[in-house]
């Protein structure tokens, strides 16, 4: 049984300007213990998904189940016990900015019930897991963003949720504070086995901590699978555009060829001998337009753009793919 699965889920508003189709014929299955990423670009439709997923937005059609559970069975009441085991953080921290850091740790469990002393002990043991111990008198005003999002972590893990769903979590954060934010979410994910759902634009986030990723546009799943091999060999057009944005310097657009191609491999030292061969073989320059490496789930996998001249493009490409590379080529519009 999957922890979550989305089955069928459309979800259409209802606007002046006539409807709105966010979602169309969603289908998902999300494991326990999973990272799983859901990208796309603005208007894709994940925010209304991962609304979905705690029916925060009741689908029009369709079936969310949470552990074998279809959500839309339950009552209301019922409902609110089962959105216990499902956190969620946002982009803009949601903090409670009058109240210390202890404080807003402590307010789900107050709201739950739980006693004062009880409360803040967990708050202050959440705290030294996200790293902050010694900011428990602090007011969020005072800290960074990295900070309040650690914050926001240790309020959502107060509840004890089973999943945890994380909507442009580090979108406001500069590289490296969303380095270590990944860390920490993969951290969590690893000690206390909670299975993390995480919505963004970004493929550096997907490629750095998701198992599985979901690919999203105008409201379809594009393509879903394991996000080594997405991330090797994207089928869908949106796909190719996602994995490709994240490589810098291509100055791709300005390029009016359609003979670009994109070339990944685990180790990337092993790049400079193909390309060098492959320069002396066929007796053509190889025109390297961006070279990258990248971290996908613990492995160096190294990225290379490259323009071949077209009348030899096909040899050249299976060169490459002999030598154990990666190919894809790239659509270029224009
Ligand atoms: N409450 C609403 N009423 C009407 N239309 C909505 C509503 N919420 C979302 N939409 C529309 O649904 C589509 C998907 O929006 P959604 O916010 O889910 O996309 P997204 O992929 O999360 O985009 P972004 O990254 O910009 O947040 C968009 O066309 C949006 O305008």
């Amino acid at each position: 049984m999957a922890e979550i699965d989305i089955v069928n889920v459309s979800k259409t508003f209802s606007t002046e300007e006539g409807q709105v189709h966010a979602l169309k014929n969603v289908n998902l299955s999300i494991e326990k213990g999973d990272i799983f990423g859901i990208i796309g670009m603005s208007g894709a439709g994940k925010s209304t998904l991962v609304r979905c997923l705690n029916f925060l937005e009741r689908p029009t059609s369709g079936e969310v189940i949470v552990q074998g559970t279809k959500l839309s069975s339950l009552s209301e009441k019922e409902l609110r016990s089962e959105r216990k085991k499902i956190s969620m953080i946002f982009q803009s921290f949601n903090l409670l900015m009058q109240k210390s850091v202890l404080d807003n740790v402590c307010f789900p469990l107050r709201l739950a019930g739980v006693k004062n002393d009880e409360a803040e002990k967990k708050a202050k043991d959440l705290l030294a897991l996200v790293g902050l111990a010694d900011k428990a008198k602090t007011y969020p005003a005072k800290l960074s963003g990295g900070q309040q999002q650690r914050v926001a972590i240790a309020r959502a893990l107060a509840s004890d949720p089973e999943i945890l769903l994380c909507d442009e979590a580090t979108s406001a954060l500069d590289p490296a504070t969303t380095t270590q934010i990944l860390e920490l979410l993969k951290d969590i994910n690893e000690k206390m086995g909670i299975t993390i759902v995480i919505i963004t634009h970004a493929m550096n986030v997907v490629s750095d901590i998701c198992k599985h990723v979901a690919i999203m546009e105008n409201g379809e799943v594009q393509e879903c699978g394991l996000v080594s091999e997405i991330f090797a060999h994207p089928q869908s057009d949106v796909g190719r555009r996602l994995v490709l944005k994240d490589v810098k310097g291509a100055g791709l657009e300005e390029l009016k060829t359609k003979t670009i191609y994109r070339l990944t491999f685990d180790h990337q030292s092993a790049f400079e001998p193909v390309i060098a061969n492959a320069i002396l073989k066929f007796n053509t320059p190889i025109n390297i337009l961006g070279a990258t490496t990248k971290n996908v789930k613990n492995i160096a996998v190294g990225e290379m753009i490259v323009g071949l001249p077209e009348e030899q493009a096909s040899d050249i490409v299976a060169y490459f793919k002999e030598r154990g590379l990666a190919v894809e080529e790239v659509q270029i519009n224009g």
